[in-house]
Parts: structure tokens; sequence; C-alpha cells
């Protein structure tokens, strides 16, 4: 059956056909592509067409797809059963891992999406500070909890709805949003909020408005205001966390969060996410402390096999160097490329994750740069590559990922591609 017969299908059933709001192709046009298996760098889709893959899962697949050790590692730990609903030796390993590699994770509690990450640690700093207001950034996505819908990244910021109906105002009110790479801005609310902030949530790489990097500075000015006004500061790393280095984001830039959320990577591409820090904000968290927060199939024994396996392997000497070349390698091609054919554009990377503009303006910094540049040449250019089995992520507002399985024949191949897409972009 055809993509579209099968997308048609889909949404006698599905609202819009999809489980997640960003598969459905709505900011590029045209219907998604159903996949079948995927393989390394490759996803194989029900017709049989192979694509080199830029999406990953949105992230989790670091080592590529159906890593025999992580595939392996599941299949031995569902042997032994799926759910008990009790401890497990795995979980403290799980977590001793974590805190050994995340040095500002004194203690962690593993949860089941992204999303439950950062919606607990918000809790969290709030249940810890008594405060009830929050701080995030505008561009970044978070999830989909209630709090953290407001001026959101990603598919709320695609499909026009970065402020979703269905959160109640008076909560929407307690988040104070900002300009990412904004510090003046930060300083400024402060002075007058400082004492009402419970937590500032800040992606310490932005990866849902493209791929923003931190400006010199930024990161380093929230920790100093966060300490000047006892406010927790939370890294969310659920992207970037074990993504562009072995120690995330926080590692990169030399910037110690108080509480770090985390997924996708972790997971190894099972349902996982996690949040922890410094051990006196994590003790408020019960059964310890007050502050609630719990979950039937937290620290899942086939999810913690697929993370761990995969936090072995990314741990390998080299592991990010060769990954981060490899991207470097794409980027540098399509610059390249682009320049060839007199197309206005430009590229950002931290480590395995990077992000294209179709702009004039080099070292994209800003959400409103972001905003201003030419998405429908960005549309042209996706579908250019689709026909091609290139698969990038089908909106402007996405970071893409390379994996450790990108040959380099598949850069090549990739850069191919994008020369016959650049000549006919219009
Ligand atoms: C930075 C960031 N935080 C949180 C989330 C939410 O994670 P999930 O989709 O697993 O709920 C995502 C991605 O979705 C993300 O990129
Ligand atoms: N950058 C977007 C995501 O990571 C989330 C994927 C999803 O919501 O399906």
């Amino acid at each position: 059956m055809s993509n579209s017969s099968l997308f048609d299908q889909a949404q006698q059933s599905i609202p819009g056909g999809v489980n997640s709001p960003v598969r459905a192709f709505k900011g590029v046009g045209g219907d998604p592509v159903f996949i079948d298996h995927a393989k390394g760098a490759y996803l194989v889709d029900t017709n049989n067409k192979q694509y080199i893959d830029y999406v990953g899962s949105w992230g989790p697949m670091i080592l590529g797809h159906s890593h025999p050790d992580v595939v392996k590692a599941v299949q031995t730990a569902a042997e032994k059963g799926l759910s008990f609903g009790a401890p497990t030796i795995i979980e403290t390993t799980m977590a001793e891992k974590v805190c050994q590699l995340v040095p500002s994770i004194e203690k962690v509690r593993m949860v089941s999406s992204g999303t439950e990450a950062t919606m607990s640690a918000i809790r969290l700093a709030r249940g810890y500070t008594g405060r009830d207001n929050i701080i995030k950034f505008e561009g970044c996505y978070h999830g989909h909890s209630d709090s953290l819908l407001v001026k959101a990244g990603s598919g709320a910021l695609t499909f026009g709805v970065p402020s979703s109906p269905g959160v109640p105002a008076s909560l929407a009110d307690h988040t104070l949003t900002l300009p990412y790479n904004d510090a003046e801005a930060v300083s400024q609310l402060l002075k007058t909020n400082g004492n009402d902030i419970a937590c500032i949530i800040v992606e310490p790489v932005a990866g849902n408005m493209n791929c923003i990097p931190p400006e010199t500075g930024f990161l380093e000015c929230l920790r100093t205001l966060c300490d000047q006004y006892g406010i927790v500061l939370i890294f969310d790393e659920v992207m970037s966390g074990f993504r562009v280095a072995l120690g995330g984001a926080q590692q990169v830039y030399g910037v110690t969060p108080d509480l770090t959320t985390l997924g996708k990577v972790i997971g190894g591409g099972m349902p996982v996410g996690a949040f922890g820090g410094r051990a006196k904000i994590m003790a408020e968290l019960a059964p310890d402390g007050p502050v609630y927060q719990a979950g039937t199939l937290s620290g899942n024994p086939l999810a913690m096999s697929a993370g761990l396996a995969t936090l072995e392997l990314i741990s390998q000497p080299d592991f990010y160097h060769q990954l981060s070349l490899r991207t470097t390698q794409l980027l540098d091609g399509l610059n390249n490329i682009a320049k060839e054919a007199n197309i206005p554009f430009s590229t950002n990377q931290v480590g395995g994750m990077f992000g294209l503009f179709f702009s004039e303006h080099k070292n994209i910094r800003r959400f409103s740069q972001v905003m201003a540049c030419d998405q429908a040449r960005f549309k042209q250019f996706f579908h250019l590559m689709l026909e091609q089995g290139i698969y990038l992520a089908p909106s402007a507002f996405e970071a893409g990922f390379v994996s450790a399985a990108h040959s380099e024949q598949d850069i090549n191949d990739t850069l191919h591609a994008a020369k016959v897409a650049f000549e006919k972009l219009t």
C-alpha cells in the first residue's frame, strides 16, 4: 500500500493519523513515510524504500538502529520478565552509571519519558523552594506538560500553537518566558521577580527551534543569577544529554545545573526519561520527602537494559570525537554545495547534533533569526531529499542527528543528493 493510503487509513482511527504530531509532515506538506524496519543508519519503509536517517527517532538512536548489543540486552531482559513493580539491581546499576557520567547528578530517578522528567523536575523545584513561578525560554520545548506548553518549540511551534489551548490561564501565568540567549532579559526580570521564581529551565543547546547553541556567557549568567536569587537551575538535557558529549552540554560548556533532565539516548530507543541532581534537592522527593512523583513502569527492566547497553557503547574512547567528525563532514559538505549553488545557507553543530538554515546569516543564535529563515525553501529541500532517500526532520524547527552508524559513504551519498536538491531549489 502507498504511504498515502496507509496514512488515510491511520487517520480513520488515530487523530491526525499519528501518535505524536511532529510525525505528520504538516510542517512540510505531503504524507508521512510508514516505516517497516530500520538498521544502522537506514530506515526502510513499507514499500521497501531505504532512507539514510538523520532523525534517529528524534534523538535516541545515537548508535544507529537495531544495534545488536542493544537488541540482545532487551531480549535477555525480556526472558526474565517484562515488569515487576518492585526494585531490581539493574535500576541501581543505571543510577550509578548516570551519576558517574554526569557528575552534577548525585541522585537520579527514572521515569518513562522526557515529558515526565521535566514535569517532575519542575514540581520538585517548586516543592523545594516553596515558590510557584518558573522561567523558560521562547522556542525551547520541554515536553507537553501544562506548565511547559507556553511559547514552546518543536511541534507546538511547527503547528502554530506554541501556547496550547487546554492549559488553564491561571497555570500558564506562572510560566514566564524570555528570549533564548538573552542573559540581560533574565537579569532584568529577576530584579523585580527574582524571589518568586522556583526554577529556570533551559535547553543548554536548544534543539526544538532548529539547533541553537548557547552564546558564550549565557549559561554561566543563568548559574550566577540562580545562585543570587536562590532559584533552581534545570538543564533540560533530554536531547543534548549523551548526545553532544558523554557528560552532556554541561560538560561541553562547563556550567553545573542543580537539576538535569534526561531522555532519548538514555533509553536506547525504549521509553525512558530521568531527572536528577543535587542530593539535597532530590531528598524532597517521596518517599524520603513530601514532593510526590511515581510511575508504574518507571525503571522498567527492558528499558534499563537497552539504556545501559547504549551507555556502555557510547562510553568507548573516541566515540564522540568520531561522531562529531562525521557530523562536521556532513555540514562542511552541505555548506560548500550551497555556496556553489548560490543559495543562502548556514549550519550549526554541537557534537552529533546539527541545524540547517536557509538564511543569509551565519551563526544563528536567536529564535527571531530562526523564524526569519526561508521556510518555503526548506520544505522544497526536504522533499527533494526525501525523494532521493534522505530522511530529514519534517520541520524547519527541529535539530538533526548523526549516528555512529553513519559511514563516510552515507555522508557522501547524502551530499550527492543535496547537490541535486540545491540545484533544483527555486
Ligand atoms: C529538550 C526536550 N525536553 C523534553 C522533551 C520531551 O520528551 P518526550 O518526547 O520523551 O516526552 C523533548 C522531546 O520530546 C526534548 O527535546
Ligand atoms: N524535537 C522534537 C522531539 O524531540 C519530540 C518528538 C515528538 O514529540 O514526537
